[in-house]
């Protein structure tokens, strides 16, 4: 008896706030033939807290379906996390997909988190645990630390402390900059992203 939906592909949702960068670099990895075959997923939505966000053009000009979710049109962060729910289940009725966070900047609730049972997964731009939250470059900078990178994790309720999937490191240079130091790590977070999401999808998370 297969469960319902099990024959379709695996949705991918994708939350994004900007530029989407890393978004991109997920539905380029998910175009490609091994996607659907060996993993059977596809990327089924973009879905932006901000209506602003540049990435939504481009998903749509990919032919991606995209959704906007404004945080800012509600009282509460849980009311706002329901209603994102509830464009996610739009697009991955069966909860058999995963969430990816992309650049996405909502500290999401632990409801949210725990409907979403360890499906959900951020690239966040630090070798956690160092500098979980947000500057992460200013500070790794401003702390002498010789190097940085980037962090694949699964989301859990505490916020940047869920398990780790994938690390990139990069050298910290001489008179780097927080956006010179941001440059170089968003290169290394465009190739362990993609490769961390398919292992998952190998696993059959
Ligand atoms: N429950 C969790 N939610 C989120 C996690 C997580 O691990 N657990 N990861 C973050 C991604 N992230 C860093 O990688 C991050 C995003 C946003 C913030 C933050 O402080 N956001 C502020 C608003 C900031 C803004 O709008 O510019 C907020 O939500 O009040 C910290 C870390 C995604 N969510
Ligand atoms: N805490 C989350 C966070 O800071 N995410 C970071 O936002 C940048 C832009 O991502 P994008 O180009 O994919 O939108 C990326 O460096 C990503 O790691």
């Amino acid at each position: 008896m297969t469960s319902a939906g099990a024959t379709s592909p695996r949705p991918l949702v994708i939350l994004i706030s900007g530029t989407g960068s890393n978004m991109q670099a997920i539905v380029r990895a998910a175009q490609q033939r091994r996607w659907r075959e060996r993993y059977r997923a596809e990327v089924a939505a973009v879905i932006s807290n901000r209506p602003d966000a540049k990435g939504l053009a481009w998903a749509a000009e990919q032919g991606v379906p995209t959704a906007v979710v404004d945080h800012q049109a509600y009282p509460s962060r849980e009311a706002f996390d329901d209603a994102l729910a509830q464009a996610i289940a739009r697009f991955d009725p069966h909860g058999r997909g995963l969430v990816i966070l992309a650049g996405f900047m909502r500290i999401l609730t632990p409801g949210f988190v725990q409907h979403h049972e360890g499906r959900i997964v951020n690239i966040h731009p630090s070798l956690l645990p160092a500098f979980p939250g947000l500057h992460t470059h200013r500070r790794a900078i401003e702390a002498g630390c010789r190097f940085a990178g980037a962090t694949v994790h699964l989301v859990t309720a505490e916020l940047d402390h869920g398990p780790i999937l994938e690390q990139a490191v990069v050298p910290i240079l001489p008179g780097d900059t927080p956006e010179t130091l941001a440059a170089r790590v968003l290169t290394q977070e465009h190739l362990i992203y993609p490769r961390a999401i398919e292992r998952l999808l190998g696993a059959g998370v």
